[in-house]
């Protein structure tokens, strides 16, 4: 039984566009419409705050903050979470290089953002991932990252420890500090995270992969998922490649030395992904089949993430809609319906999301204004 978490009630202050705007929420899904440039985005944007991170738009803190504010932005939301009803609140303090995020729960403050993960699992799909198949490997890695760490909240740490390690490296090798000793150390580090990150992805390839298809899921593909490069097939226990890896680097250093940075390791590996039906990658599918092989992707690991934590996640669907013929539309309600959670969507036009009829609650925002 997949239990829901819903947000009941969002109040934003100093947020992009909005000095203040509050929003009562009834539990159903939520459709925001209104014309080019009125909030909408920024609106999901601020319920992706409700997540650890910088949101949907990876944004720098200081830019959310309201043009002409005096303080920080501030989001307040009640929310039916994992562990029942909790109030968040979370927004910025300081200025220009020093904004800083703050979060507290209940009215208590807390040391980490990361402890929303206890409570919500928001996941999004926004325009801006259009070219994900198409575009840099890295995007596609953060993406993959992005998946691994909505069930497991300890991968951010495991990457970021990983690159400051590889950091400290790259500067010895650039600086012509050759000290086995203390570059040993830090590839053994780079190693033992290296090497957690690329099982930590592959489980959660493995996991997409075993999800049973439901019957409608003929609207949109799925996809198949692998991993390239960087250990992407070679078995064996995880000691094992920690040694392997540690061994590369070692023999790897006067190359990298002179290439100014490391060449092998979990930064450089590529998401592959095909169109499972077609049996094709899918760069070389449709602008429209992308877009699809996106969204049943993204409904794929919704269903995982629901499974997995028994809460069906918040989901945030940025102009969705408008790419799909009507029927295919009426199945993607169908399906996030399935989901038991709560989905935001956005358009320009409402007749767009009719067929969610009073399954949804329409919002429509102008200028900065939320009438429900
Ligand atoms: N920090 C900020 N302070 C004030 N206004 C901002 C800030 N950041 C962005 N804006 C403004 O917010 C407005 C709305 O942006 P948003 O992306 O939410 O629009 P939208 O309704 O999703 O539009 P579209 O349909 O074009 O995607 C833009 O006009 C932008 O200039």
């Amino acid at each position: 039984m997949t239990h829901k978490t819903s947000i009941h009630r969002l109040k934003l202050t100093d947020f992009r566009n909005y000095p203040t705007a509050t929003l009562a929420l009834d539990g159903r899904h939520v459709v925001l419409t209104g014309e080019n440039g009125a909030g909408k985005t920024n609106l999901m944007e601020a319920v992706s705050f409700l997540s650890p991170g910088r949101g949907l738009r990876r944004a720098v803190l200081a830019d959310v903050v309201r043009v002409g504010a005096t303080g920080g932005f501030s989001i307040f939301a009640e929310v039916e979470g994992m562990e029942g009803v909790v109030e968040i609140g979370t927004g910025t303090e300081g200025e220009g290089e020093t904004v800083v995020r703050r979060l507290r729960l209940n009215g208590t403050p807390t040391r980490s953002v990361d402890e929303l993960t206890d409570h919500l699992r928001i996941l999004w799909l926004t325009p801006s991932m259009d070219g994900l198949f198409t575009g840099p490997a890295a995007d596609r890695r953060r993406f993959l990252d992005r998946l691994v760490l909505s069930l497991d909240p300890a991968h951010g740490r495991r990457a970021s420890d990983f690159e400051r390690a590889m950091r400290s490296r790259n500067r010895l090798l650039s600086e012509g500090r050759f000290d086995p000793a203390w570059l040993t150390g830090i590839e053994q580090q780079m190693a033992a995270l290296g090497v957690a990150m690329t099982l930590a992805r592959r489980e959660m390839l493995g996991l997409l992969a075993g999800l049973a298809r439901s019957p409608d899921d003929s609207s949109f593909p799925s996809a198949q998922l692998a991993l390239k490069g960087f250990f992407d097939k070679t078995e064996g226990p995880a000691i094992e490649l920690e040694d392997r890896y540690g061994e590369a680097l070692a023999s790897g250093r006067y190359r990298d030395a002179a290439a100014g940075r490391t060449l092998e390791g979990p930064h450089r590996a590529d998401l592959l992904v095909r169109h499972a039906d077609k049996d094709i990658e899918a760069e070389r599918c449709s602008t429209g089949e992308q877009k699809a092989l996106l969204v049943g992707l993204i409904l794929a690991h919704a269903k995982l993430v629901a499974t997995m934590t028994g809460h069906a996640p918040i989901l945030l669907l940025d102009e969705i809609a408008a790419h799909f013929d009507e029927g295919r539309r009426a199945a993607l309600f169908n399906r996030i319906d399935a989901l038991g959670g709560q989905a935001f969507m956005t358009g320009t036009d409402r007749s767009m999301f009719s067929a969610l009829g009073e399954r949804a609650q329409f919002i429509t925002v102008r200028d900065s204004v939320l009438v429900a």
